[in-house]
């Protein structure tokens, strides 16, 4: 099932999630690894988060095994749109664009962007404003919301593009930039590694809202419809709780 009248797989150019799932027993993942809590790889490829623990509940849930395709923010939706993985996890942002070319699960997580400063610095970058000065240096990874937030808002500050996620943190705890702005669930963890070091700024207020959700090639609706109702039960059966416990206490 599911080729086209063609004879060309449907969906992508390497077919449908559930083609490929029934054919293989395998769901295979799409994730950055770099953004704690919601999704890590570790030196030694190792994955862990919140979501790669959802993922891996899901794909039990389909009798599949999981396989983890490693991508970035800036090539994540063009590894969704090609059939590349089957779903891509990790704090994906519902934005439009990525809606016009793939299909987004219901949302599990509420969020937004908020400033993670020095603790010492506490209080002095905590409106854009304050944040859009000369002299002011901003970090930020590529290719993600965080990059169109800080080059839509800030046309004043110093902004300083630095591609590792994973010690991005490192470059304002150590005072070579002044601070990120980034997701409250981020800055929150990040903070809670570094106490004393690292503080989110006002991760209960942030600048914008926005929502996390899983993303699926487009041309599948029987397969968001299974994950869908996958989600909205791991929602409410205690299975994002118990993935979220080790992370977020
Ligand atoms: O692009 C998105 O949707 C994200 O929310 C991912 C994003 C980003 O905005 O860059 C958010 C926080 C992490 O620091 C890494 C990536």
């Amino acid at each position: 099932s599911g080729g086209s009248p063609t004879g060309a797989p449907a969906g992508t150019p390497n077919g449908t999630p559930t083609d490929r799932i029934v054919a293989t027993h395998e769901l295979r993942v799409c994730s950055t690894g770099d953004y704690r809590p919601l999704t890590y790889r570790d030196a030694s490829g190792t994955w862990s988060g919140i979501d790669v623990d959802m993922a891996r509940d899901l794909a039990t849930r389909l009798g599949a095994r999981m396989t983890m395709v490693p991508t970035t923010w800036s090539t994540l939706l063009d590894d969704v749109t090609a059939g590349r993985c089957d779903l891509a996890v990790g704090g994906v942002s519902v934005t439009a664009d990525r809606a016009a070319r793939a299909t987004f699960t219901v949302p599990y997580l509420q969020d937004g962007k908020t400033p993670i400063v020095r603790c010492a610095d506490l209080g002095r970058f905590s409106t854009l404003a304050q944040i859009d000065r000369p002299g002011v240096r901003v970090v930020v990874n590529p290719g993600g919301t965080n990059e169109r937030f800080v080059r839509a808002r800030l046309t004043a500050a110093t902004i300083v593009p630095y591609p590792d996620n994973n010690t991005i943190h490192d470059t304002v705890a150590d005072g070579r930039t002044d601070l990120m702005i980034t997701d409250a669930i981020e800055a929150r963890w990040q903070a809670a590694a570094r106490p004393d070091v690292l503080c989110a700024e006002h991760p209960d207020s942030p600048f914008d809202r926005s929502q996390k959700a899983y993303l699926i090639p487009p041309g599948d609706p029987a397969f968001v419809d299974t994950v869908n109702r996958w989600l909205t039960g791991a929602l409410t059966d205690g299975t994002w709780a118990r993935a979220a416990k080790p992370w977020l206490g």
